[in-house]
């Protein structure tokens, strides 16, 4: 994933990326996540989830100084989402249910009052989706669903807006979906390789949805590049904040 650092380079934020050998043990990864809490020149950083089978990515995640935690995700940054209904929250979002909200806003899709199902209850996604979602000032009503879920195809038929982020490939058929509804695919899944050499992909959401949909953000094209955005625009206000700028 070359995408950050390209980002990074176009607007002038120098980046690094850290690989840790195949394998690095718990050790290794909490180590180097002290090293960049500890390195003045670190503005802020992600660990990329998801770590190997076994490691404690809850552990990680704590680790990271919440002041440099540009993906949102260290506890006490998620639990502005919880005990800060009321104002603006001027810690950092996570980078896709911002980058999902930014998509949604500049595309003039209303959001206040109106039905959005959200698939799946991830932390990256649909957990912290829900809870930015149903703000004061965003104001919509979210059904979170999950794999439990009775009758998928009944709640996604019911709502204005469909944010999509399970990793099931083309989950979400055309006959589900309300005609003219938003449907944002943030899933992705690999699903075997190019000739090219180049891993194939694919959404959540099935291609038949676009002949449905009164918009439909693509995938890849979609929210990925926004995710990337959002990352940047934490960085950003980390940098801000730590120069005591806002
Ligand atoms: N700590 C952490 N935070 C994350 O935010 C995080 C993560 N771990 N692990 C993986 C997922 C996935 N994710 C993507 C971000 C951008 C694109 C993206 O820009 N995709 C381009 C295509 C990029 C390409 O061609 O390689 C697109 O959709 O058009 C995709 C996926 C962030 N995640």
């Amino acid at each position: 994933m070359g995408g950050k650092h390209r980002d990074s380079a176009e607007i002038g934020v120098e980046s690094i990326r850290v690989d840790l050998p195949a394998d690095a043990g718990e050790d290794e990864v909490h180590a180097t996540i002290q090293r960049l809490n500890a390195d003045p020149a670190v503005t802020g950083y992600i660990v990329q989830l998801p770590l190997p089978a076994g490691m404690d990515e809850h552990a990680a995640l704590v680790a990271v100084d919440p002041a440099k935690d540009v993906d949102g995700l260290h506890p006490a940054n998620l639990g502005e989402l919880v005990l800060g209904v009321d104002g603006e929250i001027t810690t950092p979002l996570p980078c896709t249910p911002a980058g999902c909200l930014e998509l949604l806003r500049r595309h003039d899709v209303p959001l206040a009052g109106q039905h959005i199902v959200v698939i799946g209850r991830g932390l990256t996604v649909g957990r912290p989706l829900g809870l930015l979602l149903t703000r004061k000032g965003v104001d919509a009503t979210v059904t979170l669903t999950h794999s439990r879920t009775r009758d998928l195809a009944a709640e996604v038929r019911r709502a204005d807006v469909v944010v999509a982020a399970v990793g099931v490939p083309h989950l979400v058929k055309p006959e589900w979906v309300k005609p003219g509804a938003a449907v944002l695919d943030v899933g992705v899944t690999r699903v075997g390789t190019a000739a090219s050499g180049r891993a194939k992909l694919a959404g959540d959401v099935d291609p038949g949805v676009a002949e449905v949909a009164g918009w439909l953000s693509p995938n890849p094209g979609g929210v990925g590049p926004m995710t990337r955005a959002m990352l940047l625009s934490n960085v950003v206000a980390a940098a801000e904040r730590a120069a005591g700028i806002a």
